[in-house]
């Protein structure tokens, strides 16, 4: 299922990807492009991402039949505020945003009645951000997590649609649920990530150049992670502040009951703690929901 003209606001990784694996699916949509800055629109142009890169956000979405809000989450407002009055009527707007109350906060004031807005968010990234960075084959195998909020059914069941040819398993959640949940595996994940660098980092006896020196596999997954996008990753924080801030405040205590296991040589309970969350791990990847990871099961590290 596809859109014959489709406008993808923002060409960053997730707009890119989306286009290269609209085309690996064969999908003969137009694709319009549009970013703000003329560098970025540029390096489009010389890669050859969508049909026609136009140089305003009012341009790209005339005449579209599925409008792609593809930009930090901070800007989803003002895009939607500029591109509202050149909708067509009856067609569909979606976003790729990692946060979802507030984005619809944003955006839904600013589009006329009778436009189908079925926010979106696709669980699949990299640390790599802008044009170039984008590939067919990001969202194989992903969860693409759809948030309807009152959308038609018809107007959900298209865009589910759409994901699936791109790649992605499709769920549908409800809002708060969708924010809570990416906090716990994305969010705060993330804060842990640019946390534990900096930390490295503020130890004077630990020069970049040792850090990347001994660090192992673990301390390598941590600076790939915090390399993300500082734009994106500011903007998902000023825009889930509940949800972030409750998981934060449960990770926190939960940080301070094993910081006091260490300090009286509570080893079992550790011990326990370890195993249980390692049995999650196993979890994940004998569901094949890891596709980068070890095999455990054939052959992998035992005890
Ligand atoms: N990177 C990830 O891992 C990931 C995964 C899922 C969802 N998301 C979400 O997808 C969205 C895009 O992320 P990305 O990784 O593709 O980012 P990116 O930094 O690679 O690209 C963002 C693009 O938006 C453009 N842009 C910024 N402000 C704009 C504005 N006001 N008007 C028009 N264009 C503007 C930038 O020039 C750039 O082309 C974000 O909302 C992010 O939260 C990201
Ligand atoms: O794989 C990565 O590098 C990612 O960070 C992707 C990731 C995540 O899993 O946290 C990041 C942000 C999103 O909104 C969705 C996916």
């Amino acid at each position: 299922m596809s859109y014959p003209k489709v406008a993808l606001i923002g060409l960053g990784l997730i707009a890119s990807s989306m286009f290269w694996a609209m085309r690996r699916a064969g999908m003969d949509s137009h694709v319009t492009g549009y970013a703000r800055s003329q560098d970025t629109r540029d390096t489009a142009r010389r890669i050859g991402l969508c049909d026609e890169i136009v140089d305003t956000a009012e341009d790209a979405v005339r005449g579209a039949d599925l409008v792609v809000l593809a930009v930090p989450v901070g800007a989803m407002g003002r895009v939607a505020q500029a591109i509202g009055p050149c909708l067509k009527p009856g067609c569909s707007i979606t976003d790729v945003g990692s946060v979802k109350a507030a984005v619809i906060e944003q955006v839904r004031p600013h589009l006329p009645e009778g436009v189908n807005f079925v926010p979106a968010h696709p669980m699949a990234g990299t640390e790599h951000s802008g044009p170039e960075a984008g590939f067919a084959q990001l969202f194989d195998n992903r969860w693409c997590l759809i948030v309807p909020d009152g959308a038609s059914d018809e107007a959900t069941e298209r865009l589910e649609a759409y994901w699936q040819a791109l790649g992605a398993n499709t769920e549908r959640m409800d809002v708060a649920h969708h924010d809570q949940v990416c906090a716990v595996v994305s969010h705060i994940p993330h804060l842990i990530a640019y946390t534990m660098v900096g930390v490295a980092d503020d130890l004077s006896r630990v020069s970049d150049q040792e850090v990347i020196k001994f660090s192992a596999a673990g301390f390598r997954d941590f600076t790939r992670i915090a390399a993300s996008d500082p734009t994106m990753w500011r903007d998902v924080f000023m825009n889930n502040k509940d949800a972030t801030l409750e998981i934060l405040g449960r990770f926190t205590e939960e940080l301070f009951a094993l910081q006091r296991c260490i300090r009286t040589g509570d080893g079992d309970t550790l011990h326990d703690y370890f195993t249980r969350t390692r049995g999650i791990r196993r979890g994940i990847v004998e569901a094949g929901q890891d596709t980068d990871a070890p095999d455990f099961g054939r052959g992998g590290k035992k005890d």
